[in-house]
């Protein structure tokens, strides 16, 4: 697994990040989902950079410009529900892709902190042959990512994968190392300390899904 972590420059990809973090700022929602949004942007931006082009040439109204454009037909995955304020960011620049959109939560069958992944809604795009951008803020112990991955792949096989995470732990990148294709690309905004006794990210940002969207019942 190739990875890039975007946090290991400085660019305002940390304002980002901190203002999502910080708790003085964190629960105005418009602002938390607008952040994820932009850092979408900038992680597209930097994918941008590693996929196929291909040459064409454009009419502008004074003559012809040699020039290339994407050729890797894309589709945009995303795990709901956190996941779609970052689905838009990568939509917003890859405003041709395909998308998707799976569910995944953690499921307490005992009410105490055992939980497995229940993955239950799919609606996703053919992703026979293309690279598939399977994007969630929250990197925790890689389960939702893994899982949605082995239900992606049930029946089509992708010709590349990229994760896209904004805050990941050292033991969900372990987890995605031993169980995805070794190919596959990390793309990460930041790599925290380690998980909590609850598979929070530490110090992470708190639950990403209720700073986007509110509490669940
Ligand atoms: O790496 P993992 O340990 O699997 O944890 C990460 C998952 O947790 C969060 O979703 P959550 O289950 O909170 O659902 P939500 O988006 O509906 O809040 C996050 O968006 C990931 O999908
Ligand atoms: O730290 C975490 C872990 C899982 N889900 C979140 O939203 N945050
Ligand atoms: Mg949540």
């Amino acid at each position: 697994m190739q990875i890039h972590n975007l946090s290991e420059s400085n660019s305002v990809l940390n304002h980002f990040l901190a203002q999502i973090r910080d708790v003085s700022i964190q629960n105005d929602s418009l602002r938390f989902r607008r952040n994820i949004e932009r850092i979408g942007e900038i992680m597209a931006y930097e994918l941008s950079k590693v996929v196929s082009y291909e040459d064409v040439s454009i009419s502008t109204p004074l003559g012809t410009k040699a020039t290339t454009k994407i050729k890797d037909p894309l589709v945009i995955c995303s795990i709901l529900r956190a996941g779609l304020t970052l689905h838009h960011g990568f939509l917003n620049y890859f405003d041709a892709a395909e998308n998707g959109f799976i569910s995944a939560y953690r499921h307490h069958p005992n009410n105490d902190d055992y939980f497995d992944i229940l993955v239950e809604y799919k609606a996703v795009a053919d992703i026979e042959g293309k690279n598939v951008l399977l994007v969630d803020p929250m990197l925790a112990t890689g389960q939702s990512i893994v899982a949605v991955y082995k239900k992606l792949v049930e029946k089509k096989t992708p010709a590349a994968l990229h994760i896209a995470v904004v805050i990941a732990a050292p033991e969900g990148i372990a987890y995605l190392k031993e169980h995805l294709p070794s190919s596959c690309h990390l793309w990460v905004g930041a790599i925290d300390d380690k998980l909590n006794e609850k598979s929070y990210i530490v110090p992470g940002l708190g639950d990403a899904g209720d700073l986007a969207y509110g509490t669940k019942l």
